[in-house]
């Protein structure tokens, strides 16, 4: 079995003196032009962080391995990704390094899939599905990006990481029995559907060992309810076997992803009031069918989100293994992505570089030592903003520095100094405030 590739289901401590290793997960990318042997580039990052680190801090990059000329010249990041422990922090001597070493394909590698019959005229305006070779240079760095306060990214991990174990391990489907789909419902704008793309880039990266590449395949769910209706359920018969096509290589893991799928499964109890023609039944019923086909092959996720829970069929729901509520984010989580806005801006040089204090330290009474020092005021500065933005999706915070640009800095000259840049951000918010205090970004 090689289910080592991903962190344990509950990478807990067991308490006893001599505690087993713990798995640390470091993600090793290739440069473009590198030929390197993948072996001789993971022997090499081992060798360097056991001879560099004392101790390993979870979802941090490496910076200082360009002391060694070999990984200078075949990789451009080295991250420390996930460790298999409550603590996110552990010492060197504890760890086992699980070195994943990938090179990420261009955004050329994207295939389209027709909905239409491959002579009919309609050909271009339906495409229904798009395939993405993975990993892709495009989605990386997009879980590193998502910021969720409960620990969603880990609970995907380790639902993954189940299904690999069980299936492996040949466990009775007719006994203990899984359908390999996940839906994650939440209001607009959560980062459900980046965090889709960017799981199924985590497992390319991640089953490398067992899997040589992965394939990401995007459904258009409103193509399938096309002004060709009664056409549908061929259509996703169709689109189906092209799945099942990709699922048959079994060095690829696929990863099919439907957003807005409520779109799809709506149709069914519309039907059954009589407010829809039966054809889309027959569209769902495909649908739910092509699902249970594919539960039984082991590269295969399916990956589905919805804005609207309340309007998804019954036996779609209850398809799904894992049915993850993802919400506005706490401002913890907003303080968060707002920072991880300013450093892109630091890191472009349009914000001058400011060291921010974490959030604990920042909302906490003990930071207020700090007050007086540039960094003490920002981070107190962006808890304030971050208590104001409660309410807000993380896709209009991460819009919230433009429009503080594009209204109160304007033509001033770059770097801009961190407290300004937030303080117009501070105006910006009270802008797109209504009277009744709901925001309309
Ligand atoms: N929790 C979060 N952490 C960091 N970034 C976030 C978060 N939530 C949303 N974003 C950002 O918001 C943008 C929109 O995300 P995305 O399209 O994945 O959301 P969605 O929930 O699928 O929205 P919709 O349902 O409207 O399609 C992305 O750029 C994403 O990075």
């Amino acid at each position: 079995m090689q289910t080592e590739a991903l962190p344990s289901a509950s990478g807990s401590v067991n308490g006893t003196a001599h505690l087993p290793p713990v798995a640390v997960h470091i993600e090793v990318r290739l440069r473009p032009s590198s030929t390197a042997d993948v072996a001789d580039v993971a022997t090499a990052a081992r060798v360097f962080l056991t001879s560099n680190r004392t101790t390993l801090q979870a979802e941090t990059e490496v910076v200082d391995w360009t002391s060694s000329r070999f990984l200078t010249a075949h990789v451009d990041r080295i991250r420390i990704a996930e460790i298999a422990s409550r603590s996110s922090s552990i010492p060197i001597t504890s760890a086992k390094l699980s070195v994943h070493v990938y090179q990420p394909l261009s955004d050329d590698f994207t295939e389209e899939f027709s909905a239409a019959e491959p002579d009919a005229d309609q050909a271009e305006e339906s495409i229904a599905a798009s395939v993405a070779e993975l990993p892709n240079r495009a989605l990386d760095g997009v879980w590193d990006s998502l910021v969720y306060e409960d620990d969603i990214k880990t609970k995907l991990l380790n639902y993954i990481y189940t299904t690999l174990l069980f299936s492996d391990a040949n466990v009775d489907f007719n006994l203990v029995s899984w359908n390999r789909v996940v839906l994650l419902h939440g209001p607009p704008g959560t980062g459900k559907t980046s965090l889709c793309k960017a799981l199924a880039q985590k497992l390319a990266i991640r089953l490398s060992g067992r899997y040589t590449h992965g394939k990401l395949v995007e459904i258009n769910s409103h193509s399938l309810f096309s002004k060709w209706f009664s056409e549908s359920g061929k259509l996703v018969q169709r689109l189906f076997s092209m799945i099942t096509e990709l699922v048959e290589d079994e060095a690829a893991f696929v990863v099919v992803l439907i957003d807005e799928v409520e779109s799809l499964t709506a149709a069914r109890s519309a039907a059954a009031s009589g407010t829809e023609p039966t054809d889309s039944i027959r569209v769902v019923n495909a649908l739910l069918t092509q699902l249970d086909k594919l539960k039984h092959r082991k590269n295969v996720l399916i990956m589905t989100t919805s804005n609207i829970t309340e309007a998804i069929d019954g036996a779609f729901i209850d398809r799904a293994d894992i049915k993850q509520y993802v919400g506005l984010p706490p401002p913890k989580a907003i303080y968060w992505i707002l920072e991880s806005c300013l450093r892109e801006l630091m890191r472009v040089g349009l914000v001058a570089p400011l060291r921010l204090p974490s959030y604990q330290v920042a909302a906490s009474k003990e930071s207020l030592d700090n007050v007086m020092t540039p960094e003490g005021r920002a981070g107190i500065l962006l808890v304030e903003i971050a208590n104001g933005c409660r309410g807000l999706s993380g896709r209009s915070l991460r819009r919230l520095p433009v429009l503080a640009h594009a209204h109160h800095i304007g033509m001033a000259q770059a770097p801009i100094e961190c407290e300004v840049w937030m303080q117009a951000m501070r105006k910006a918010l009270k802008e797109t405030q209504p009277e009744n205090g709901e925001t309309g970004i």
